[in-house]
């Protein structure tokens, strides 16, 4: 559905001496298959919005080259647009147009009959729980409202390939979690292929089945969560060991699992891979060498973790205003 070859976009900013060149995207590739919902995962600056600008062909690539939906964006931009929905982190609606028009107003700009888009667009109403705002304008919508009607402006035409830039941004939670349901459904009830940018971990962790991790321009990882944060840092396992002397021993069955065995007071701690797996074997192995457990922990690492391991710094670090951006240079 995506294939990107060394896809490079080089700003030039101001001019005379304020002249500047801003590499926001340096020679990326990605591959997106048909059915998949990849999170591309980055921090403010990393390069995401301008990544996909490029796949939708709004921002032609510096160089490099992307085929998406099977056409190349440089040289079909047509055949592109007509097979994506693209949902911006600004928004498509205007507010002072009926919610029902607008859609239905989009779905005859992709060449539908109105019959057909306003069939479509009151199917998606419904199954974006906007039934009854058809008649309404934008400005007197919630904010979780206009996302969904955003991402039905995005649907109408039935693309196979659907991008959401930020989808969730600026909402509160309950409206998130509703919108995070909307959206797994694009695949399940829709059948389309989804690639959403975010900076929340824990909105690629819901979603995505592919979380693809973009830093300063450059794709820094591509694996599923769980292989992520296997592959990085495994599991603290953390036992509250129940008396004095036999914390030695529990010591010597965590270290069998790992190399890095912390001991504070009664508690015994460790990173280990997998511990899902490991955990019960240790457990055993605890029992049999006569230590009692007051309490066992088992935390997993997070996305922040696996940044932290792959760049040094973690996502917070890397969302503060002054941070550096995108290899700036003068
Ligand atoms: N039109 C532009 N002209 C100059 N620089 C730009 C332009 N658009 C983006 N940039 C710069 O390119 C870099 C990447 O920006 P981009 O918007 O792609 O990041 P992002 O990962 O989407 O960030 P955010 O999460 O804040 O939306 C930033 O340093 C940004 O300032």
């Amino acid at each position: 559905m995506i294939e990107a070859r060394g896809l490079v976009q080089t700003f030039h900013t101001g001019q005379g001496k304020a002249k500047k060149e801003v590499h926001a995207v340096k020679g990326v590739d990605l591959d997106v298959a048909e059915g998949e919902v990849v999170g591309f995962l980055g921090p403010n600056g990393a390069g995401k919005t301008t990544t996909l600008r490029m796949l939708t062909t709004l921002l032609k690539p510096t160089a490099g080259t992307a085929r998406v939906a099977g056409y190349d964006v440089a040289t079909q931009p047509v055949q592109v647009r007509r097979s994506i929905g693209y949902c911006s982190q600004v928004g498509s609606t205007f507010s002072g147009a009926y919610a029902g028009d607008e859609v239905v107003d989009h779905g005859m700009l992709y060449g539908m009959s109105r019959k057909d888009a306003v069939a479509k667009g009151q199917e998606l109403f419904e199954k974006f729980q906007l039934d009854g705002l058809w008649k309404r304008m934008n400005k007197s919508m919630s904010g979780g409202q206009k996302r969904r009607l955003d991402i039905v402006m995005g649907l109408i035409h039935s693309p196979s390939l659907v991008f959401l830039d930020e989808p969730t941004t600026g909402l509160d939670p309950q409206a998130r979690a509703n919108l995070w349901e909307h959206i797994s459904g694009l695949r399940t009830q829709e059948g389309a292929t989804v690639f959403l940018t975010t900076h929340y971990l824990d909105e690629a962790d819901a979603l995505a089945d592919r979380i693809v991790i973009i830093d300063r321009g450059e794709i820094v990882a591509s694996d599923t969560a769980d292989n992520l944060k296997a592959s990085v840092s495994g599991d603290l396992v953390a036992l509250e060991v129940a008396a004095d002397d036999q914390v030695a021993v529990a010591r010597d069955r965590l270290a069998s699992l790992t190399h890095d065995v912390t001991v504070d007071g009664r508690v015994v701690s460790g990173r280990v891979s997998r511990a899902g797996k490991a955990v019960p074997g240790l457990l055993r192995d605890l029992e049999s060498s006569g230590v009692v457990l007051d309490s066992i922990e088992v935390i997993r690492p997070t996305l922040d973790d696996v940044f932290l391991t792959l760049t040094g710094r973690s996502l917070r670090d890397a969302d503060e205003p002054d941070a550096p951006t995108a290899g700036e240079s003068a």
